[in-house]
C-alpha cells in the first residue's frame, strides 16, 4: 500500500502489474546466473571425473527450499515445486554439456 498525502492509496492494476514486472526480470536474472554456476560445476565435475548427477544434493536443495518458504508467504508445496523446476532446467543443462564437453583426458595436449 502506497501512501499519497497522508491517504492510503490501493495500487492500481497497472501498478501491481509494474511490480510483478519487475519482479519477474529480477527472477530470470538471478535463475540465469545460477544455472551458469551450475554450468560452471557441471565442467568442473566432469574434469574431476565425478558423475554429473548427486541425489543427496538435489534433496539438500528441495530441503532448503521448503525451509526458506518458512519466513516468506510462500507453502512447503510451493517452494518445494520451485526447487523441482530449478532443479530439473539445471540437470537437463548439466546433462547437456556434460555430454558435449570433452573430459580431462579426451582433451587435446597442446604442444608449442
Ligand atoms: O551441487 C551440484 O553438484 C550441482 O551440480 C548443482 C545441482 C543444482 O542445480 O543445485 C545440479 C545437479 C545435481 O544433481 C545437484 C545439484
Amino acid at each position: 500500500m502506497i501512501c499519497v498525502q497522508g491517504k492510503k492509496h490501493l495500487p492500481s492494476v497497472d501498478e501491481l502489474r509494474k511490480q510483478i514486472e519487475s519482479i519477474d526480470k529480477d527472477i530470470i536474472d538471478l535463475i540465469a546466473t545460477r544455472m551458469e554456476i551450475a554450468d560452471e560445476l557441471a565442467k568442473e565435475k566432469k574434469h574431476s571425473s565425478q558423475g554429473y548427477w548427486d541425489t543427496g544434493v538435489e534433496r539438500a536443495v528441495i530441503d532448503r527450499y521448503m525451509e526458506l518458504c518458512e519466513d516468506v508467504s510462500l507453502s512447503v508445496g510451493e517452494a518445494k515445486l520451485i526447487a523441482e523446476v530449478i532443479l530439473k532446467i539445471s540437470k537437463e543443462r548439466q546433462k547437456l554439456l556434460y555430454d558435449s564437453e570433452p573430459s580431462v583426458q579426451e582433451k587435446p595436449i597442446k604442444r608449442k
